[in-house]
């Protein structure tokens, strides 16, 4: 497909804004958030002075994807710290914005945890905020190099279950660049394929009801001059029907001890699709998604969104498109709506989890043992 967005540009298709940094300013530190719920139509900062905007900002889905709430929440606690805010207060508000993506409280707790240490151990408040933020930039990095050893165990894998190349990938919600300190992990595969010459076409899910496929995993693709499609979410099964897709890689936002993937609502069903017409269902996730606490599937608190999400139709931020922010109502006035933002997928489905230590199955003990050990193994520095 032609592209407007990589053709001209010189950055080999990144997207110009950082999805999160730290700046210090002559008003003090601040966390900017690339606001996710403005692209495709412009790239504008969010900047975070204080923890209730970045509460807000991840409620609103401003910042959003799980690796990329996990460093979020990390600088969030930096921030409450540097700032001299009531620590505790800020780590309770910014680990429970949104219940379902582990990385969250995991990124949270992180730079909180090295805070406590450092005051233990006779920080100044200060000092102790400084190595609080010294554990956002670490887990930022760390999330980066993960994303790179991702796309080369996914890729590797691909290659290995489709020995004949011309990989037709099928993917959901947005996991590329902006969930990322990286590039990603579902879309940084797809990625690795195309840079490979590997990737014939990357299907999209639109991914209703919030459109992080049309909105965000479209702009990544365009942009890296991907060849790419568009479809609805309902369109799948025809798709998969036609023989048209050779593989299904998604990311997540928990996995369970059992090898239970959450993930984005939409999710469940290509996986039930994936195994109905024998094509591989690839996760990928770093391990600071798995959950070794969390038992199984059922487990998982899967986040309830306002119905009105459903309801009223959002008008689409394309430019060109006319489309100024806002929404319609799409159905009677009162109806209620089922709106979860995730669903969860059983181990069974699972062909492979790929994380950066490489590809494992959640159906086999060892593949879950080594998981939940690693992603125990994950500490401050
Ligand atoms: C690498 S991101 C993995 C998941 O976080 C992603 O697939 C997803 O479901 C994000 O949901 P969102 O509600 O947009 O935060």
């Amino acid at each position: 497909m032609a592209d407007q967005y990589a053709e001209s540009h010189e950055d080999g298709g990144r997207i110009r804004t950082p999805s999160i940094r730290w700046d210090e300013t002559s008003e003090g530190p601040v966390l900017l958030l690339l606001d996710q719920t403005r692209l495709p139509a412009e790239e504008v900062e969010l900047a975070c002075k204080d923890v209730s905007t970045l509460v807000q900002a991840i409620r609103s889905l401003a910042v959003r994807g799980a690796p990329l709430l996990g460093i979020a929440g990390a600088y969030g606690l930096a921030l409450a710290a540097v700032r001299g805010h009531d620590v505790d207060e800020a780590a309770e508000a910014i680990a429970t914005a949104r219940p379902t993506a582990v990385n969250l409280g995991r990124g949270v707790r992180r730079a909180h945890e090295a805070y406590r240490a450092a005051v233990a151990g006779g920080a100044g408040w200060a000092e102790a905020a400084a190595v609080a933020l010294a554990e956002a930039k670490a887990l930022h990095a760390e999330d980066a190099e993960a994303s790179r050893r991702m796309a080369e165990h996914g890729l590797a894998l691909l290659d290995e279950l489709l020995p004949g190349g011309g990989h037709r990938l099928l993917t959901h919600c947005n996991t590329g660049a902006l969930v990322s300190g990286g590039e990603g992990t579902a879309l940084a595969v797809a990625l690795a394929a195309h840079r490979a010459g590997r990737l014939r076409r990357l299907w999209v899910d639109e991914t209703r009801p919030l459109l992080q496929g049309a909105r965000l995993t479209a702009y990544e693709a365009a942009r890296h001059g991907m060849a790419y499609t568009l479809l609805t979410d309902n369109a799948a099964g025809s798709l998969f029907a036609a023989g048209e897709v050779d593989a299904v890689v998604i990311g997540a936002d928990r996995i369970a001890a059992d090898g239970s993937v959450a993930n984005k609502v939409g999710s469940y069903p290509l996986a039930v699709l994936a195994r109905y017409h024998h094509v591989p269902f690839i996760v990928v996730a770093p391990v600071t998604t798995v959950d070794a606490d969390t038992p199984d599937g059922a487990s998982i608190e899967v986040e309830q969104r306002a119905g009105r999400e459903v309801t009223e139709f959002m008008a689409p931020q394309v430019p060109g498109a006319g489309g100024v922010p806002g929404s319609r109502s799409v159905a009677p006035l009162g109806t209620q709506a089922y709106n979860p933002a995730f669903d969860v997928t059983p181990a069974e489905l699972v062909t492979a989890i790929v994380t950066e230590y490489g590809a494992v199955s959640p159906v086999t003990t060892d593949g879950l043992v080594e998981l939940c050990a690693r992603s125990r193994q994950v500490t401050i520095s």
